[in-house]
């Protein structure tokens, strides 16, 4: 039986997908596993029992990943789940900042006691008037799951677009449309575009990245779009920006008080994600992930372990062990097995960073003297015999 803690509400395609051994419970501190979309976690303390973590989402810098990885707590997130649902929305962002939709609708809700208002429509129009996205410069930086898809939007819509992502996998290179140009540096790409879209994580190196140093690199009447995280962006930098006309509109899916209400900020409550369809996507993915660790020890789709997948253990038991990337410990562990007469059927060792996770196959029952001496191993972080 597996207890589990929705931190914020989960799509119930996902809740629905878990068996009958899985449980709500109304404490966090008695779950083995948290779902969780935004709410921050940082300030949490984690029980003993909490061994994952699933973000139904792309962003964990709502979760304090270091600290879960010491305390042998598998954090995993849901890459390209929800990034249909954020490419639409910056399409949305573009044709936001490109006409006046926003005035123009305002302005008829402000006119709908007019009598006259399809003739005065016709005069009143061409305040809300604005341009076109075809034959415009969209530059995109970072082309992972949403990026990678904006770029591929850009092209459709006729733009001329530029990428740049130093750190792009093979993966995504290979969704990119080949009519897309590699921009070699950002600086490249903060001088020729138009439209500049920001698709990279809120890691500590990437904060700040849009300043008034950039923004001065960029072409007079740029629209800036971050559906990405509000501290990539420094906003003091971006209102002034806004004032001197170097940017036209900041496009931005999250409401701070700095940005909320200023003159040609359009600050949408990060809607990006919020679609049925992302949010099942999510939630069903999130659910599988922990499913698969909870009971059969893989781990797919971690942000502070190693992916590691053996499958299942068929009649073999299996134990898992989270613990310190440093040498001897797979030695000191066979050697506590070998030392009990134990028959290893099938080994999985792998590492990400200062982490490493081991997968081990017995072919007879694991004595409980044999898992607390493994558990004693300096350098082990977590043990779990699963049957
Ligand atoms: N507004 C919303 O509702 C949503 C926002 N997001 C945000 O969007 C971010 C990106 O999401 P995905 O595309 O799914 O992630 P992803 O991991 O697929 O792609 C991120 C890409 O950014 C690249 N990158 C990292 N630092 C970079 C830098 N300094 N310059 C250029 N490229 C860089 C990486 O190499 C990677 O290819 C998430 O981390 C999250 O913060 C994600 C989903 C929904
Ligand atoms: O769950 C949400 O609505 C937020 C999505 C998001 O920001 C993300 O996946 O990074």
């Amino acid at each position: 039986m597996y207890h589990y803690y929705c931190l914020n509400p989960i799509s119930e395609v996902g809740i629905d997908a878990m068996t009958e051994n899985y449980v709500p419970v109304s404490d966090p501190k008695k779950a083995d596993a948290l779902l969780v979309r935004s709410a921050g976690m940082h300030d949490m303390e984690f029980s003993p029992e909490l061994k994952a973590i699933a973000r139904a989402g792309a962003g964990v810098n709502n979760i304090p990943l270091e600290r879960c990885a010491e305390e042998g707590i598998v954090v995993f997130n849901t890459p390209g789940a929800n990034a249909n649902g954020v490419k639409e929305l910056v399409v949305a962002g573009m044709l936001l900042a490109s006409r006046d939709i926003i005035g123009g609708i305002n302005w008829v809700q402000e006119n709908e006691e007019d009598g006259n208002i399809a003739k005065d429509t016709e005069k009143a129009k061409k305040a809300f008037a604005g341009c076109e996205l075809e034959g415009k410069k969209l530059g995109v930086i970072g082309l992972g799951a949403i990026g990678g898809l904006v770029a591929n939007a850009g092209i459709h819509l006729g733009m001329e677009v530029f990428g740049y992502d130093p750190y792009v996998s093979v993966d995504a290179a290979w969704r990119l449309s080949r009519n897309i140009h590699h921009a070699k540096t950002v600086d490249e790409l903060y001088k020729n575009c138009d439209y500049i879209t920001l698709h990279v994580p809120a890691t500590e190196s990437n904060r700040g990245m849009i300043d008034k140093n950039s923004l001065g690199l960029m072409k007079k009447g740029v629209v800036v779009l971050n559906f990405a995280r509000d501290v990539l962006v420094n906003e003091e930098d971006m209102i002034d920006a806004l004032e001197s006309g170097q940017v036209k509109h900041y496009v931005s899916d999250f409401p701070t008080p700095v940005i909320a209400g200023v003159k040609g900020a359009i600050v949408i409550p990060h809607l990006g994600a919020s679609t049925a369809e992302s949010e099942d996507n999510c939630a069903r993915m999130a659910v599988r992930e922990l499913m698969d660790y909870l009971e059969y020890g893989n781990i797919k789709n971690s942000v502070n372990y190693p992916d590691c997948d053996m499958g299942m253990p068929g009649d073999n038991k299996r134990i898992v062990l989270l613990h310190y990337n440093k040498p001897n410990m797979l030695g000191q562990f066979t050697k506590i097995l070998a030392d009990d007469n134990m028959n290893i059927a099938d080994l999985s060792n792998k590492s990400k960073g200062a982490y490493a996770y081991t997968m081990i196959d017995i072919d007879s029952d694991i004595p409980a003297n044999v898992e607390r001496d493994l558990r004693n191993i300096k350098g082990v972080l977590k043990v779990r015999v699963l049957n």
